[in-house]
C-alpha cells in the first residue's frame, strides 16, 4: 500500500494544548508538502478558519471543516455535506435544561451551516441524552475541545471520501493523524491511522501508530514517521 495523501486533525494534534500552532507540526507539513505529499487539514473548526489555516500553513490538499459538514479549497469552493437539521430544536431544550449551555464564540456571526457547537460547559451525555429522548436525527460528539452537535452522517470520514474523490485517490491511500473522538471516524475510512501521545484510549488503540510525543510535537514525529515509512524521504 502506498499512502498519497496526509489528512491532520487542527486542535490538539498540530497545536500545543491551548491551540497555538506549533512549529514543529509546521516544518513537518511543509516537509511532507515539498517531497510531494498533499496534506488535509481535517477539523470541527468553521471553514473559515480551515481556509485560512490552509493558505498559511501551506497546505495544498482540499481542507474538511465542521466535522465533515464542509469540503473547501484554496480558490474558497465548498461543498456542503450537512445542514443544522434539528440542531436548534435540541438548543432550545438544553438551554431550558442547563442554563449554563453556551454555543461556541464560532457560531456569532453564521460562519456555520453544518451544525451547532457548543462550549464544553455540559457533559456530552446530558446532549446524547436530550437527543435520545427528543428522537432527534442528531449525534454529540466531544473533540476535547469543544462539542459537535450534527447530522448523524457529517463526519470527518464522509468529508474525507469527499475530499479523495478531488484529490483523485482513494481513502486508504490516506493516512490519518488526530488526537480525539472525533478522528474515530476518519480512522474508520484511512488506510493509515496515527494518534498522538495524549489521545484517548478508545483512538489510540485503534491506531497503527502512537506518537511518543503529544500536540504539535506528536503530529511532527507522527508526519516524520509516514515519510520514512511510505519511502519519501
Ligand atoms: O473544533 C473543535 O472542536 C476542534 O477541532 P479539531 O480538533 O477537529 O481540529
Ligand atoms: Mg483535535
Amino acid at each position: 500500500m502506498k499512502i498519497k495523501a496526509i489528512s491532520v486533525d487542527i486542535d490538539g494534534t498540530i497545536t500545543y494544548p491551548d491551540r497555538k500552532l506549533h512549529e514543529k507540526a509546521l516544518e513537518a507539513i511543509r516537509k511532507a508538502e515539498e517531497v510531494g505529499l498533499p496534506v488535509m487539514l481535517v477539523t470541527g473548526n468553521s471553514a473559515c478558519f480551515a481556509y485560512t489555516a490552509s493558505i498559511l500553513i501551506g497546505t495544498s490538499g482540499p481542507f474538511i471543516a465542521e466535522d465533515g459538514g464542509v469540503i473547501g479549497d484554496k480558490q474558497n469552493n465548498r461543498i456542503f455535506l450537512g445542514d443544522m437539521g434539528d440542531s436548534m430544536i435540541l438548543w432550545s431544550e438544553l438551554k431550558k435544561r442547563y442554563p449554563q449551555a453556551e454555543m461556541s464564540d464560532t457560531m456569532k456571526f453564521g460562519e456555520r451551516r453544518a451544525g451547532l457547537v457548543l462550549k464544553r460547559t455540559v457533559p456530552v451525555e446530558a446532549v446524547r441524552e436530550i437527543i435520545r429522548e427528543l428522537g432527534l436525527n442528531l449525534v454529540a460528539v466531544d473533540s476535547g475541545y469543544a462539542i459537535h452537535v450534527k447530522q448523524p452522517h457529517v463526519n470527518k470520514g464522509e468529508g474525507l471520501k469527499k475530499a479523495c474523490e478531488i484529490l483523485g485517490i482513494t481513502p486508504k491511500e490516506v493516512a490519518h493523524i488526530g488526537d480525539g473522538e472525533n478522528d474515530l471516524d476518519a480512522f474508520e475510512v484511512v488506510g493509515y491511522k496515527i494518534a498522538v501521545a495524549q489521545a484517548p484510549e478508545i483512538l489510540k488503540k485503534k491506531a497503527d501508530y502512537v506518537t511518543s510525543k503529544p500536540y504539535g510535537e506528536g503530529a511532527a514525529e507522527g508526519i516524520m514517521h509516514l515519510l520514512e515509512k511510505f519511502g519519501y524521504i
